[in-house]
């Protein structure tokens, strides 16, 4: 996957269906010259629809469609004959996909779930037919209502942060060198409204043509859920990870320890950040010799897997990559 394929905002013009017009329909048959109304509803224009899909990464396929338009709903015809719909769009978008109205800046909405169908820009209503004006003054009614028209927005769709890989470290742990490392593509990041600094996006390449989302989110520092640093505002964009790397630097005076404090500041900011599948990496490697890597694999966390990688000498990135993708698979 090349970085021009991730895209994650575009601007579209969604303009839905107009409803359709009732009949004004009089009944005419052999016998009967002067019927009553028949005039049946005109159909709903088509609705704009997203649609959440997990296989989706990017907007890139909405990139070239400009204009989104779908099909006006039918007149309604005699006999009581119902117009039919406006055939919906239906716009496949990915996890995490926001939509905003350009021109009020309004949050109109956000798809978080697979198969999640949300009415972006509904169709309009369908008029009623004559039928439905029939009363014991006028028996004959000759109007009929207009279909609704549709509504022609300008919106934005834009893709929060997201990924299946959240890497979660101190400073200086090593998370942007394992990024470019593993990393096929480095997408750039369109500025978030919600952050100043660019997370680190990185699409990586696993066997067999699959690949994951990996997100370097910019150093959390001690005490960050309690606002200290720009750590609070980045904890959010990991809310959304489906699994969790830690990154803890060999050269850390106690890895344990390390890795409680990053726990703790997961925790206190939202505990269910926890429930998350969790790997720990414990970076640059190549400085330790063989002794020393068996003295700390003693001292290491219990309750997770661990392993010891270098991304300047490739050691275990590979096994890193297998263990990742079991805990997202798992
Ligand atoms: N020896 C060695 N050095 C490494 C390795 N990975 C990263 N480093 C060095 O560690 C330092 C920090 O690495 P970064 O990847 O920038 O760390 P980071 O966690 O992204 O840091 P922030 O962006 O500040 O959050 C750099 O000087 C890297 O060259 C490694 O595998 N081995």
């Amino acid at each position: 996957m090349a970085s021009s394929n991730f895209i994650d905002y575009v601007k579209i013009c969604s303009r839905s269906g107009h409803g359709g017009g009732g009949s004004a329909h009089l009944h005419r048959d052999k016998t009967t010259a002067k019927g009553g109304p028949d005039g049946g509803d005109g159909g709903r224009g088509g609705h704009i629809i997203l649609r959440g899909n997990s296989q989706l990464w990017t907007l890139l396929h909405l990139q070239y469609r400009k204009h989104i338009i779908a099909e006006n709903g039918h007149n309604g015809g005699p006999n009581h004959s119902f117009g039919a719909q406006g055939q919906d769009e239906v716009l496949e978008v990915p996890l995490g996909t926001i939509a905003r109205n350009v021109e009020t800046g309004e949050l109109m909405c956000e798809i978080t779930e697979d198969g999640q169908e949300i009415i972006l820009t509904p169709g309009g209503r369908g008029g009623l037919g004559n039928a439905h004006f029939k009363s014991p003054t006028n028996q004959t009614p000759r109007y009929a209502q207009p279909g609704e028209p549709g509504i022609e927005e300008w919106v934005v769709l834009e893709l929060k942060l997201l990924a299946d890989v959240g890497l979660v470290g101190f400073p200086n742990a090593g998370k942007s060198t394992l990024l470019s490392v593993v990393s096929a593509a480095k997408p750039k990041i369109a500025n978030y409204a919600f952050t100043t600094l660019e997370p680190n996006l990185g699409v990586v390449a696993y066997r067999d043509y699959k690949s994951f989302v990996m997100a370097d989110i910019p150093g959390i520092i001690e005490g960050a859920s309690e606002g200290k640093g720009l750590g609070l505002r980045f904890l959010r964009h990991i809310e959304r990870n489906s699994m969790l790397l830690f990154m803890v630097s060999c050269e850390s005076a106690d890895i344990a320890e390390e890795y409680q404090v990053l726990l703790n500041e997961l925790k206190t900011f939202n505990p269910e950040l926890l429930d998350k599948k969790r790997v720990l990496a414990i970076t640059k490697s190549d400085m330790l010799d063989e002794e020393l890597e068996q003295e700390m694999r003693a001292t290491l966390p219990e309750g997770l897997p661990a392993v010891f990688i270098s991304s300047v000498t490739g050691k275990n990135i590979t096994p890193l990559k297998d263990m990742i993708w079991e805990a997202l698979n798992s």
